[in-house]
């Protein structure tokens, strides 16, 4: 999913990209899960690597996952970058419904549905052949893992951690986000104390994916500025 950001970022930082819980290549544990989960999953990995305060950069999920751990462990987080995310995404039961979708017939069936709301109808149209490897990428996922992270987000509310937020805070919306638009996006930057809002045009859930330049240049201005 970083792929576009990863080059530019390497040639200020060391940069660790890892799948979160039940995703990609990391394992599926036994739920339920939750936020701290996530949580405990980041700052162990920041142990392993014996790394004891980074940048946190995250989307969606990622994004949830680097909000609560910047309240939770304000001295692991340097920076903060939240793009397309939110602090709660109400109602709890399009989550559980969802989750209770893959349960039953895989991740294969919710992947045109999801996929369509990570880009704008215009990318879409343009690049046939980029939307179905991020279709191929969601069926890939194990229907539990993928489940049990609707759940985590269905439970979540980090409302009331958004004001103890020490970490500078970029918040990046994707101008036609459906999932975390930006006024979504508007109240983090409200709430968290060192926060400044970026909404980018011609984006939706993927800002990142969909206006690699934009984003990148955004991540870098953020992360190395004074
Ligand atoms: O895939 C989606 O439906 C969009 C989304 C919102 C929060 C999240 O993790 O994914």
């Amino acid at each position: 999913m970083w792929d576009p950001q990863v080059a530019a970022l390497a040639e200020h930082f060391r940069v660790v990209r890892y799948d979160t819980r039940g995703h990609g290549r990391s394992p599926v544990p036994d739920g339920p899960h939750s936020i701290d989960d996530l949580v405990d999953d980041a700052v162990a990995l920041l142990d392993r690597l014996g790394v004891e305060r980074a940048h946190f950069v995250g989307l969606s999920l990622g994004g949830m996952t680097g909000m609560r751990l910047a309240a939770r462990e304000p001295d692991r987080v340097d920076r903060l970058a939240l793009l397309c995310t939110g602090a709660a995404m109400p109602p709890a039961s399009n989550w559980t419904d969802r989750a209770a979708t893959v349960r039953g017939g895989g991740t294969g069936v919710i992947a045109q549905a999801v996929v369509s709301r990570w880009f704008t109808e215009s990318l879409r149209g343009q690049s046939p052949d980029r939307i179905a490897s991020f279709e191929a990428m969601v069926a890939a996922t194990p229907a539990e893992g993928y489940a049990g992270c609707c759940e985590v987000i269905a439970e979540m509310d980090l409302t009331g951690d958004l004001p103890s937020i020490r970490a500078r805070t970029l918040v990046l919306a994707g101008e036609d986000d459906p999932a975390a638009p930006p006024s979504m996006m508007a109240a983090l930057a409200e709430h968290i104390p060192d926060a400044e809002l970026l909404v980018v045009p011609q984006s939706a859930h993927l800002a990142n994916v969909e206006q690699p330049e934009t984003v990148t240049e955004a991540l870098v201005q953020h992360l190395t500025a004074d």
